[in-house]
């Protein structure tokens, strides 16, 4: 269980976050909602300590994130929204850094490679260098490493919108069959397709506050008759103003 309790977070005069409260379970995949700057990459970054609330504490299985961040971020495969990653190395020179990292014996990080690489379909392009890839293949890259050392909580700042659909499927069935080992997985998307696809959880952040938290079932109980790019937008949209009314009716299901 990830717990954010009362976590605010102002860059400058700006709040991004305010009074987050939010618990994520093991054995689920969890899917962060919202618009663009609504806030999913400052949840995503606090969670992997890129970045430190400003007010509020995050607690991992008790926890607090504050004073095992070490121990916690050894736990943690993180993928980043932006996969601009060390350019001039190559995917082997990236991964070997990732290996060194986490201290991963030779052995086994040879074998993990060889069945992510394969999944990935980067054979051949161990040794190109990465400047020379496409978004999708310095993606791909980027996962592979997240995935090296067989993290138990994977955190996914937009995974899916890079890839091509055999890579998407493939993540995507990574990503249940971790949850469904009793693993964390957590992950942004602007995808409702994806979302409403395979998240058990869902949080949605307007302006950087939550506005709906709960099981993608009970959402979109509120409207049986309505998509969900319908329930979204209608309470993260433009006009969306009745939030907390609609999350209210989302938890009576419950
Ligand atoms: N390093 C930064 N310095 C100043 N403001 C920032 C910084 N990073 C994010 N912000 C601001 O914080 C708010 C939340 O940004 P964040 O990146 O978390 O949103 P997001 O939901 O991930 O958006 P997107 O869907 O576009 O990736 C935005 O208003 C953004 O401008």
């Amino acid at each position: 269980m990830i717990e954010l309790k009362h976590v605010n977070k102002m860059y400058g005069q700006q709040a991004a976050l305010k009074d987050l409260n939010l618990s994520i379970k093991s054995g689920q995949i969890f899917g962060l909602l919202g618009h663009n700057g609504a806030g999913k990459s400052t949840v995503i970054k606090s969670l992997v300590s890129i970045i430190q609330p400003t007010h509020g504490s995050i607690e991992f299985d008790g926890v607090d994130l504050a004073t095992e961040r070490l121990a916690i971020k050894r736990r943690i495969g993180y993928v980043a929204d932006s996969p601009d990653i060390f350019l001039q190395l190559t995917p082997n020179e990236y991964w070997q850094l990732i290996g060194a990292a986490y201290e991963l014996a030779p052995d086994y990080q040879a074998k993990r490679l060889d069945e992510l690489v394969t999944l990935f379909d980067l054979n051949g392009k161990e040794n190109e260098t990465i400047a020379e890839f496409s978004h999708g293949m310095r993606e791909k890259t980027m996962i592979i490493g997240a995935l090296l050392s067989d993290p138990d909580i994977w955190i996914l700042d937009e995974p899916i919108q890079g890839l091509d659909p055999q890579a998407a499927f493939d993540l995507k069935a990574l990503m249940k069959a971790h949850a469904a080992k009793g693993k964390t997985v957590i992950f942004s998307t602007h995808v409702l397709d994806t979302a409403q696809e395979i998240c058990d959880e869902i949080a949605i952040l307007k302006k950087g506050e939550l506005i709906y938290n709960g099981t993608m079932t009970d959402l979109l109980a509120t409207q049986p008759t309505e998509s969900l790019e319908t329930i979204y937008l209608q309470m993260a949209g433009r006009h969306g103003n009745d939030a907390a009314t609609m999350a209210s009716e989302a938890l009576t299901h419950e």
